[in-house]
């Protein structure tokens, strides 16, 4: 599994120009060369896999989680959750992404240890009340930006519910909470208008504290409601009753965490660069997997992307398709649930003025708080290619621009360096500072983003066998074909590659 070590910008300044932030060499966004024609499969998502995990390190025996997510994220919660007293094993599987995960919760949840959280929010927010349910010191510390990331809600409100806390550095990371092996709980107010993952925390650990947890929400609109339905329907599918007393109030009883075998569902908003593409260029793109009902949020992309002019289609077999004859419309969408996806919505904004389209993206302030102050980030990098972007307090307004190539700075943030990806289809010339920040969730990007356009290629050519080197890929695409999941043979080709270097990543 990949282990978390890649620590973006962890021992330079604050990351805050997207040049160099990672020490990553350039990597030159391929511009395609016609429409795309590719099936594309996605590994796990970040946020059920990161669920998961707590929950089974929580629950009342050892259980399974199939065909997880390993990335950066769900590495630094593994070890998270093993530094405290957590078993996790590798289980092989004949998946394409790597294995199972056996987890054996702690017979005692053990502290004196530290706890690095990279950039993933879900660790630094779901992990701290854990950390108070074990018996000694946890230290919290994360990336440079992770520093800058709010904390200080769900810190206030774990010391309302019985948690000794102590953040030098005040309502952010670093902090260490001094578990006692148990916490009270009860009732607590939280202004969680900067992130939904506050009340996400709350509610994944609240059936462990002695009064269980009644979450209160006072102040403005809750982002990523789909987030805080996720962590509902994982509560309540190992038997943890969640009620909603009122709106903006969220409340679980004291009890026990049911230990689940189960299967994460692909990483739906990793599906949102891809299923653009087609958008994009024009073609197709299909995403298989693609579940019947979810929570995920990326589900939201049947209804968005249609808005920029895309056909989106469903099929019973469970694969998403979307098409584009290549043009882009400009868009008016207020998205607050789905900030997750700005970006890319952004990027299919930034085409759509390229055709003369302006578009409007409001609801999403918080994103201002996510991997960086991504509203800066987006406009200053859309600016430096000569696009016309301006910034609004609650979202992004783009305007009519021609775009030229250069420099796209990704500020370590994973859907920052699949944006600049995104433009660069369309745009000669585009150079993503640190692509390797793709890590943080899908450590595979540029694989299967060449593997996507290397099946619009095969599609220019009439199918045949092209790049010479292709074999064993259009076995594993033939094997895969063959079980009811077919693929573009370049991303079988793609796939082929990453199971020969699984063992590499680390
Ligand atoms: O709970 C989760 O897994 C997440 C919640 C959301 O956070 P915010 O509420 O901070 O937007 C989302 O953007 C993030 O990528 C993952
Ligand atoms: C906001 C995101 O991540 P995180 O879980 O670190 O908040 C994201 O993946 O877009």
């Amino acid at each position: 599994m990949l282990e978390a070590k890649m620590n973006h910008g962890k021992d330079g300044d604050e990351i805050r120009t997207g040049e160099g932030s990672g020490g990553s060499a350039h990597w030159s966004a391929p511009m395609a060369a016609g429409s795309v024609d590719a099936r594309v499969p996605l590994p796990g998502s970040k946020s059920q896999t990161g669920r998961e995990l707590v929950l089974a390190a929580l629950a009342d025996g050892p259980g399974l989680l199939r065909s997880p997510l390993h990335s950066r994220d769900s590495a630094l919660m593994v070890d998270a959750l093993r530094a405290i007293g957590t078993t996790i094993e590798e289980v092989p599987n004949d998946g394409l992404y790597g294995p199972d995960l056996r987890v054996t919760p702690a017979e005692e949840l053990i502290g004196s240890t530290s706890i690095e959280c990279g950039l993933a929010g879900t660790v630094m927010r779901f992990v701290p009340p854990v950390a108070a349910l074990a018996l000694g010191p946890v230290a919290f510390d994360g990336d440079p930006y992770a520093r800058k990331r709010p904390m200080r809600p769900l810190l206030e409100a774990l010391r309302a519910l019985g948690a000794d806390i102590a953040d030098e550095n005040r309502g952010a990371l670093p902090f260490t909470v001094h578990g006692t092996g148990s916490l009270r709980g009860g009732r607590v107010e939280i202004d969680a208008s900067l992130s939904s993952q506050f009340v996400s925390a709350l509610l994944l650990s609240g059936s462990r504290f002695d009064e269980g947890v009644h979450v209160v929400h006072m102040g403005a609109r809750v982002p990523s409601l789909p987030h805080i339905e996720m962590t509902i329907d994982a509560l309540r599918s190992r038997g943890v009753e969640v009620e909603r007393p009122a709106e903006g109030e969220w409340a679980v009883g004291p009890g026990s965490i049911a230990a689940r075998d189960l299967a994460i569902e692909p990483d739906l908003s990793n599906a949102a660069p891809f299923l653009a593409a087609a958008v994009a260029v024009g073609g197709s793109v299909t995403v298989p997997g693609w579940p019947g009902e979810t929570t995920q949020v990326g589900d939201r992309l049947r209804e968005l992307l249609p808005e920029f002019g895309a056909r989106v289609e469903l099929t019973t077999d469970g694969s998403l398709t979307v098409s584009g004859d290549g043009r882009v419309r400009g868009v008016e969408l207020y998205v607050p649930e789905a900030g997750e996806l700005a970006p890319t919505l952004v990027g299919l904004a930034v085409l759509a003025g390229m055709q003369g389209e302006s578009s409007r993206i409001t609801g999403i302030g918080h994103i201002r708080h996510h991997e960086t102050d991504r509203i800066a980030a987006l406009v200053a990098e859309i600016r430096r290619l000569g696009g016309e972007a301006e910034e609004l307090e609650d979202g992004i307004a783009i305007h009519p621009a021609e775009l030229h190539g250069g420099l796209w700075g990704a500020y370590a943030d994973h859907r920052m360096a699949t944006t600049g990806a995104l433009i660069g289809l369309r745009v000669p010339g585009v150079e993503v500072d640190d692509i390797g920040c793709t890590s943080k969730t899908l450590p595979q990007f540029t694989e299967l983003w060449g593997g996507m356009l290397d099946g619009e290629t095969q599609e220019r050519r009439g199918g045949s066998g092209d790049a010479g080197t292709g074999e064993e890929g259009d076995l594993i695409a033939g094997l895969v074909n063959h079980i009811g999941i077919p693929i573009a043979k370049g991303v079988g080709r793609t796939v082929g590659r990453i199971a020969r270097g699984i063992s590499e990543w680390d």
